[in-house]
């Protein structure tokens, strides 16, 4: 992991979320109007700079097993070591870093699918992290590959194309410690827990729901990590667009430690804000103690996972 043991103090941030539109099959106008969100996020249209932004998944192409292998990515990341973005052979990894740079802020790039440095045949789902200097500083490739199959509603096989990452991500601001996961990675509460064990005090998803699983369970999912583990969750969605193939749900949210819903963008094209307060994360967990109360004793297998 590329972070310190100890996490950083928690103080006040402002979050933006970009629920990016107008996502097509052309990469270039797909990147052009990204930095122009990521602009308008960091402007804080109107009221107060945001210190971090974040972008939906596969933003830079469009959402689907057969686009992955035609729009995917060589970034050549290694955790821990220095990576010149300037000679990054990423398009889209050049211009979140430049963004990042000229907009002073924080920036979770969304998801793009990746292809291995080393083994052109395989592809991930790719999160990158900047900071405002525009270094990339974390990569999260997706843990949980989408593969569901509910009959008449949708079917959809990542693992068909992609490979799964293998490792848990999180990464250090000057505000937070922040863990990462990719849409379906929230279904499955061991990240968030474990990230939480490890002193995250947030943990974002760019995420690409759909109208089925959307309706079901989107807020729950974020609701039910936010309250187990103590900490600020977030969802960043792409707009729907009806004339894609795949719909997506939209509804990009930020849930705070007690499971309070702080916002929720509707399905169009929106940048929303949400204020961080540390007050609220510390007094759910001196009013409701149960991150002291856990009985490893009666289940040691947990808090050897998480150690
Ligand atoms: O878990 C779900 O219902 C949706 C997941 C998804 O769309 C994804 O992982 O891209």
């Amino acid at each position: 992991m590329s972070t310190s043991p100890e996490a950083p103090t928690l103080k006040p941030f402002r979050l933006a979320l970009v629920q990016l539109g107008q996502v097509t099959s052309d990469t270039k106008s797909n990147l052009a109007h990204a930095r122009d969100m990521i602009s308008k996020a960091a402007s804080g249209q109107g009221s107060k700079k945001p210190d971090l932004v974040v972008l939906p998944e596969c933003f830079n192409s469009p959402y689907g097993a057969k686009h992955f292998p035609v729009f995917a990515e060589t970034i050549g990341y290694t955790p821990g070591q220095p990576y010149d973005v300037s000679k990054s052979e990423s398009g889209s990894v050049k211009m979140l870093s430049e963004a990042a740079k000229e907009e002073g802020v924080w920036l979770i790039g969304g998801s793009i699918p990746e292809r291995d440095a080393t083994d052109s045949k395989k592809l991930y789902n790719t999160c990158t992290v900047y900071s405002p200097k525009g270094d990339l500083v974390a990569l999260h490739r997706k843990l949980h590959l989408f593969d569901i199959d509910i009959p008449g509603k949708i079917t959809f096989k990542e693992s068909e194309i992609l490979s799964a990452g293998t490792t848990m991500n999180m990464f250090d601001t000057d505000f937070a410690r922040i863990g990462l996961g990719i849409c379906y990675d929230v279904r499955f509460p061991e990240l968030a827990m474990i990230a939480a064990r490890r002193g995250c005090h947030a943990i974002i998803y760019p995420s690409a729901f759909n109208l089925t699983t959307g309706p079901l369970h989107w807020e729950l999912l974020q609701r039910a990590r936010a309250v187990d583990n103590q900490i600020f969750v977030s969802m960043c969605s792409p707009a729907r667009d009806m004339s894609a193939e795949y719909h997506a749900w939209g509804h990009s949210m930020v849930v705070d430690p007690m499971a309070t819903v702080l916002a929720e963008a509707g399905h169009e094209e929106e940048i929303i804000y949400v204020d961080i307060d540390p007050a609220v994360f510390h007094s759910a967990r001196a009013g409701i103690p149960v991150t002291t109360q856990r009985r490893f004793d009666v289940y040691p297998d947990v808090s050897e996972a998480a150690a």
